[in-house]
């Protein structure tokens, strides 16, 4: 079939964007990762698809593949994407809407200035959910009660460290390095993501704290690779700082491809992402 779609970025986290309220779609993994291939397909960091919700009150169903095919539950920057689309294509009016996804229902809203603001959700914190192996862990959480040890082996040698696990439907482990430019995200962000104590494996961060306001950020991501920003990774860096003491909301967050600004009032309530949103070109392939 001829394919037509739609490349998208927020802060240079890039997405084939799909319409599958107009077009019949049921891919493989295979096509998905056709799709996201940078040499043989289109290239992106995802694969965003538009669907007619199967849930009450939801305007849209919102589904995420990764670069490698798989299906994941949540992505904080083409959620951004995601209400630009509906709204350029005029698949609806409304400046607010709801999207059902696989990990919940989230609320992206297009301000007058352009900028979107989405409603999150609210952060899973507690380990056994995020998933996370809480089974296996080796030692005690220290400090507050997402801030846990990791062991990694590196060429024979075992290095500990510290992680924060949180989830934003979809599972991260952030830590603190000191300097963000110099940290070994593409030695040890695969064996995070392929850790033991990650069943279904894990988008790996690694945040500088800047000020109390202010970090940057690198997020090696499940399924893909480092990417030049991860909305859900700055929603839990952004977390993970403020519950352990070191960040004070709203947190801005400057990833290599660009700027996020996150806002969270603590437990129970729903983190707030504001980002860019930006239409690249439109294209047609076959697959
Ligand atoms: N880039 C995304 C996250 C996409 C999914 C992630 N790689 C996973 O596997 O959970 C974002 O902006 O949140």
């Amino acid at each position: 079939m001829k394919l037509k779609f739609t490349k998208m970025h927020g802060a240079g986290n890039d997405f084939v964007v799909i319409d599958g309220v107009n077009q019949h779609i049921d891919f493989t993994p295979a096509q998905w990762k056709l799709l996201g291939d940078r040499r043989f397909g289109v290239g992106a960091d995802q694969i965003l698809l538009v669907e007619k919700p199967t849930e009450a009150g939801c305007d849209f169903r919102y589904r995420i593949f990764n670069a490698d095919g798989g299906e994941v539950e949540q992505c904080g920057n083409g959620s951004r994407a995601f209400v630009k689309f509906v709204s350029e294509k005029g698949l609806t009016d409304q400046r607010s809407i709801t999207v059902q996804t696989k990990a919940g229902v989230i609320a992206p809203r297009l301000e007058a200035d352009g900028s979107i603001t989405v409603d999150m959700g609210a952060p899973i914190l507690e380990p056994g959910r995020v998933p996370f192996d809480a089974e296996g862990l080796q030692g005690e959480p220290q400090g507050r009660d997402t801030l846990w040890p990791l062991v990694l082996e590196l060429g024979g040698a075992r290095e500990s460290v510290l992680i924060s696990a949180v989830s934003m439907g979809n599972p991260h482990a952030v830590q603190v390095v000191d300097d963000v430019d110099a940290a070994p995200v593409e030695l040890t962000g695969p064996l995070i993501e392929h850790h033991v104590r990650f069943p279904n494996r894990v988008n790996a961060g690694f945040m500088q704290i800047i000020d109390r306001q202010h970090v940057k950020l690198r997020v090696f991501e499940r399924g893909v690779g480092e990417t030049l920003a991860c909305g859900t990774g700055a929603c839990a860096a952004a977390v993970a700082g403020i519950r352990r003491g070191l960040l004070d909301s709203p947190v801005r967050i400057d990833a290599r491809g660009g700027q996020l600004s996150i806002s969270w009032d603590g437990e129970g309530q729903p983190v707030w992402l504001t980002g860019p949103a930006v239409t690249v070109f439109e294209g047609e392939i076959e697959i």
